[in-house]
Formats: C-alpha cells, structure tokens, sequence
C-alpha cells in the first residue's frame, strides 16, 4: 500500500516489509511476533488484491473508503474486526517501536544490549498497547535476541559502521511514514480503534 505523499523523499515509494524473513532467521522465539504481523500485512494484502482494490491503493483512500462505508469498528469489536483501518493502526504502532529501536541501535555502542534497547523500545511504545500476557512474551523473547555484533550480521548490510550509516538514511522516511499515519488518524479519530 501506498502513501499518498507529495514529498519527494517518500513520493512513490512501497511500503513493503519482509519482516517476516528477518524474524524467523533470528530463531523460533520470535515466530509468534512474525506470525502476526505477517497475518496483518496478509489482511491489507487481500484487500490491495481484492475487488475494492481501488480503495486501497493508498492508505489516505482506505481511511475514506472504509470511513464512508462503515466498514470500521470505532468503539468496540463489531461486524468488522479486521478492518483494513484497524489492521494498519497495529502495524503503525509496531513502526513505532521499530523507530525507537532502530534509533537506539544506531547510537548504540559495541558493549550495548539488543534486549535492553529492544525492551526500552517497546516499554515506551507497543507495550502500552498489550495486555499482560502479551508483554510478559515479548519481554521472554528479547531476552535472546542475539548480541550486538550478532544482530548486525544478521541484518546482512555490511560492516557496523555501514549498518549504523544506513540506519541513519533509513530512520527519516520511517518516521516521515509513521507522522503521516499518525497524523491521518488522529484527524478521524482513529488512534484507538478496537
Ligand atoms: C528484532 C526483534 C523483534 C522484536 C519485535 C518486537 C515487537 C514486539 C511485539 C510483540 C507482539 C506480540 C504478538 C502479538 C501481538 C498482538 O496481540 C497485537 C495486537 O493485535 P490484535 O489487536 O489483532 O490482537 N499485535 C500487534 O501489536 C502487532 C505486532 C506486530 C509486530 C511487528 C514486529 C515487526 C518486527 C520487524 C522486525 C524488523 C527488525 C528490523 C531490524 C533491522
């Protein structure tokens, strides 16, 4: 799906995620995190391929469509618990944490905890949004995330000092993404959806 956006720095450009990847090369822990966020793209997915495709093609014309046609569950689970309203708000949140993780990743130094920067990510962001059960999984799961060195391997980029420089092209566009989808639903009042 895309952004509707004038700004060149993000003009066009897809939201893709292979998320689904990455998590799983870092071991089974994590596949109940991967399951689900590959569930909620698949969800936006069907919807780009389906017959309202036209509806979906950008994020600004789904928020319309689906607002215009009350397909949106507002106060409480109803007759649409997986709108494509909804599905995005959960991954905008996650963008959130993945923002505060990657920024603390980038200043990070050689003897930093992934887990550490991981758990404060989330602490200051999704984790408000889970209840117990799921906050107690998520705090399990960081505690094995690989070390710093190990994780930055993993991301497959280059040397540190590369990973670090991409980081930092890559921090703006996702938090100019994240503002726009901030920004869209707070203007419909959307931030809370159930
Ligand atoms: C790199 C380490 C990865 C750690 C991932 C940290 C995120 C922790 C999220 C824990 C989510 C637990 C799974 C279940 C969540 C759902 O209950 C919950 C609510 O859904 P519902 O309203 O439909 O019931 N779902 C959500 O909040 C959405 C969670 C989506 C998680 C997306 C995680 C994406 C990870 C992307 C990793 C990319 C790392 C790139 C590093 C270079």
């Amino acid at each position: 799906m895309k952004y509707f956006c004038s700004r060149n720095s993000i003009k066009g450009k897809e939201l893709s995620f292979s998320s689904g990847l990455f998590l799983n090369s870092l071991g089974s822990v994590f596949g109940f995190i991967s399951k689900d966020a590959v569930s909620k793209i698949q969800i936006l997915v069907n919807y780009m391929n389906g017959e309202n495709a036209s509806h979906y093609a950008t994020v600004q014309s789904m928020v319309k469509y689906e607002l215009d046609n009350n397909l949106v569950d507002v106060n409480k689970k109803g007759s649409h618990p997986e709108s494509g309203c909804r599905t995005l708000l959960r991954l905008h949140r996650a963008l959130r944490w993945l923002e505060l993780f990657l920024d603390r990743l980038r200043t990070s130094t050689e003897d930093s905890k992934t887990s550490a920067l991981c758990a404060e990510a989330y602490n200051e962001s999704l984790a408000q949004h889970h209840p117990w059960m799921i906050r107690k999984a998520a705090g399990m799961a960081f505690l094995v995330l690989p070390g710093r060195q190990t994780f930055f391997e993993v991301m497959n980029v280059g040397p540190p000092e590369q990973v670090v420089a991409k980081l930092g092209e890559a921090l703006p566009l996702i938090s100019e993404v994240y503002q726009i989808t901030e920004d869209l639903y707070a203007q419909h009042n959307m931030l809370d959806l159930p």
